[in-house]
């Protein structure tokens, strides 16, 4: 084998070794957090060595004290933390938080740590094992062959299950509700109701009563999801199913539904919210229509260097959508094809923040 070949061999192997080892990855994430190292090294308050850290550690075995350098080796490697010099003259390094590690902090209202400890629960990593068999069966979903029932059954006999997955939801409705009601005012000008559909614990919605306090804010999501919680001023809950019944209102608010399920499933979903701002009877002066935060995936061929991270990020989240649910992430093309099948004349995308775009929808 001459030079070039054997350089290439070897840069294959890693490739395929680095992708059987990926997983090493989450799980000594979920290890760290778990132990509770991120808060640990914030509330230290300056670099912490590795000695500070092992001692800090509530519930580490002394026998176990020897390996912590090792988990922390890797975790500096991806990026969670980082190693810094204690002081002048001093030749020992401190672990201090990166960006990506502050995002995992127990009081960071925009943490990620709920969602991370959701994906990563055996619960939702038992139908990775199973994808193999799914594509030999006609279940609907990975999860299902894993699990015996689909994910919103499971959850709904799973209260703990369905808590961490409300949290995460919590979180990144929180990110995403200051910038869209900055960035997007306009859109809720002149509207006297809304309903956010799959509004979960409602964190999104309050924002926008609190926001637009001339507006008649409704929560709607499945019954054990919405029970016992609190209306307010302008805002209620309401508990149904949106295959059924969507209550009216002059916009309906979808985000982070349609990706989770199927064309025909969204296409039910779409024809329900359309009605909904149709039987709201208010003359034609408002604009009524449907407002959407989900992806729209990139098309390959816009795919470079600079967002090929953000592409891998969307086809994780497609996969997980065919693993666990029904769903999928769709290009433009897909989502235009979709509102022109549920009968809609036309709709705006904005970019919104990162993965998530805002798209309007007029009847
Ligand atoms: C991915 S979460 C999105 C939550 C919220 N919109 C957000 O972005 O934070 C999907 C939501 O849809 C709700 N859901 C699932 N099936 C539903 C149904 N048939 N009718 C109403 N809500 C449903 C779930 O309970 C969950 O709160
Ligand atoms: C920030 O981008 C995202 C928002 C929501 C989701 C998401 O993820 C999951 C993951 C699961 O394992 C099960 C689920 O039911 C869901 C969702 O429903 C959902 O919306 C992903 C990325």
């Amino acid at each position: 084998m001459d030079k070039v070949n054997v350089n290439e061999l070897l840069e294959a192997q890693a490739h395929v070794w680095n992708h059987i080892f990926s997983f090493i990855n989450s799980m000594s994430l979920k290890c760290a957090v778990d132990l509770g190292i991120p808060d640990i090294i914030h509330s230290h308050g300056k670099p912490m060595t590795v000695a500070e850290l092992v001692a800090a550690l509530p519930t580490l075995n002394p026998t176990k004290a020897r390996y912590i350098y090792r988990l922390m080796r890797i975790l500096v490697h991806s990026g969670f933390f980082a190693q810094q010099k204690l002081s002048h003259g001093v030749q020992e390094d401190g672990y201090v938080l990166t960006n990506a590690s502050r995002l995992l902090l127990k009081d960071n209202p925009l943490s990620l740590t709920p969602f991370l400890k959701f994906e990563l629960d055996p619960i939702l990593t038992k139908p990775w094992d199973f994808l193999g068999l799914w594509f030999q069966n006609n279940d609907c979903t990975s999860f299902y062959t894993a699990h015996g029932k689909t994910y919103w059954d499971y959850a709904d006999h799973d209260p703990n299950l369905g808590n961490i997955f409300n949290e995460g939801m919590a979180s990144d409705a929180r990110l995403v509700s200051s910038v869209l009601i900055d960035k997007c005012k306009g859109s809720f000008e002149g509207l006297d109701s809304l309903v956010d559909v799959g509004g979960g614990t409602g964190t999104l919605a309050k924002a926008i009563a609190h926001a637009f306090p001339h507006l008649d804010c409704t929560v709607f999501d499945l019954p054990h999801v919405v029970a016992g919680l609190q209306d307010s001023c302008n805002l209620k809950y309401v508990g149904g199913d949106m295959f059924e019944d969507v209550p009216v209102a002059d916009a309906v608010l979808l985000k982070w539904i349609l990706h989770d399920w199927n064309d025909n499933e969204c296409l039910k979903i779409l024809k329900r919210c359309k009605e909904a701002i149709l039987n709201q009877d208010k003359g034609v002066m408002i604009k009524k229509k449907v407002m959407i935060i989900d992806m729209v995936l990139m098309d390959n061929e816009k795919v470079n260097e600079e967002n090929s991270k953000t592409f891998e990020t969307q086809l994780f989240m497609d996969m997980v959508m065919m693993a666990v649910l029904t769903g999928r992430q769709r290009r433009e093309d897909e989502w235009a094809r979709l509102f022109c099948a549920a009968g809609f004349s036309h709709y705006k995308i904005f970019p919104l923040l990162g993965l998530r775009s805002f798209i309007e929808v007029y009847p």
